[in-house]
């Protein structure tokens, strides 16, 4: 047992960035500094580039703004959306470790039943330290728990799981429901705290939100692309689902895990339903379609990165729902500019980044 004067040393601490979108202040952080304090932050700011967001004292962290994104990205900044949390993704591509974990500024640190805080960043990373399940679906849920196990009839032959790619958190209180869901349903909060951690099965798709979300960023960063979202665009608020629709295809297509359930935070702010109803209106009619479309895609067995997968996804994106909307067609461009700027920035090992460093404090 570690004593009092030798804390354990935070899991992943020096593998680990946390991304933040924010159009506003970063008080939240308080309520999270013991969790998040020894790591890395990214904030991503939107807006407008001038006004200064204050980040509370004591957090190591970089911010970049519009401005930064242009001077690094340069004509590949396109690629990066303004005026919608879709921004994230940004920080993504700039950080240099394993790890991201992605939190919004409006969430906050909940109690577990026995009414203790939860630390949701060392739950999301104990998810990706252990293997998924994603070929054969276990009753018991995440067998690799405490207390838990593979259940009889379990074949001993898929017992070892496959990596997990991503984490997806849950959230108390102002659950993730679309525009019309809250404007029906205006009071409902979440209030059921359930004990659960699932592999989302293979050629399952998923609704993944962005509030809560880790992931295996040298796994599948180059798929968690938040598409063209938000100012001059037909559609936002679906970014997350975007890069969950195409992460899902593509960790399914590479033998890779996806896994939802705990670590739930505590969503705080219900953002204007009418608001959102305009950002959505596409996307929940477009849906009927990409769904379709994303459980039919078929990778070719060449494609064996995500880097690779992600180009053949964006060539089918152009070939099958550029028909839906010309939308499709400049979604299926950033794609691959996203690459491209992935790639400049992200070199393979030896090579050399040749985007200006990080922002001046
Ligand atoms: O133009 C914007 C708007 C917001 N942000 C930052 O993004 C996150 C989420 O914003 P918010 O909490 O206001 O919105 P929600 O409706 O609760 O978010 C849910 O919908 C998804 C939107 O795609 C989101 O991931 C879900 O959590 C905050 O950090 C804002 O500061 C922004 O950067 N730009
Ligand atoms: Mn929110």
């Amino acid at each position: 047992m570690a004593s009092a004067s030798h804390a354990s040393t935070p899991l992943l601490k020096d593998e680990l960035d946390i991304v933040i979108p924010t159009i506003r202040n970063l008080d939240f952080l308080e309520m999270w500094r013991p969790f998040f304090q020894p790591y890395h932050l990214i904030i991503v700011q939107d807006g407008d580039p001038n006004k200064t967001i204050r980040v509370p004292e004591g957090f190591d962290y970089d911010l970049y703004n519009r401005n930064d994104i242009t001077r690094m990205l340069g004509p590949n900044s396109t690629c990066i959306s303004s005026k919608d949390s879709a921004c994230r993704c940004f920080g993504y591509m700039v950080s240099k470790k394993k790890y991201i974990y992605t939190i919004d500024d409006d969430c906050f640190v909940a109690k577990d039943p026995s009414g203790k805080d939860i630390n949701a960043l060392e739950q999301h990373i104990k998810n990706l330290l252990s293997p998924s399940t994603p070929f054969f679906f276990n009753t018991l849920y995440d067998p690799y728990r405490d207390g838990a196990d593979f259940v009889r009839g379990y074949p001993f032959s898929l017992r070892e799981g496959v990596p997990t790619a991503i984490s997806h958190g849950l959230w108390l209180n102002i659950p993730d429901y679309d525009a019309p869901t809250q404007l029906v349903k205006p009071l409902e909060r979440n209030t059921r705290y359930v004990d659960a951690i699932l592999t989302i099965p293979k050629g399952t798709l998923f609704p993944m939100c962005g509030m809560n979300l880790a992931f295996d960023r040298e796994l599948i960063g180059p798929a968690m692309y938040f598409g063209l979202m938000g100012d001059g665009q037909p559609i936002g608020r679906y970014d997350d689902m975007w890069a969950g629709w195409c992460t899902k295809v593509i960790t399914d297509h590479l033998g890779l895990g996806v896994k939802t359930g705990l670590p739930y935070i505590w969503h705080s702010k219900a953002s204007n339903p009418f608001v959102n109803l305009k950002k959505e209106y596409n996307g929940i009619f477009w849906q009927e379609e990409l769904i379709p479309f994303f459980q039919s895609v078929s990778l070719p067995k060449e494609a064996t990165t995500a880097q690779k997968c992600y180009l053949e996804l964006a060539k089918q994106v152009r070939t099958k729902l550029g028909k839906v909307d010309g939308y499709f067609n400049k979604l299926a461009d950033a794609m691959v500019t996203w690459i491209d700027a992935w790639d400049e920035l992200n070199p393979p090992k030896g090579g050399v980044s040749t985007a200006n460093g990080p922002p001046k404090k």
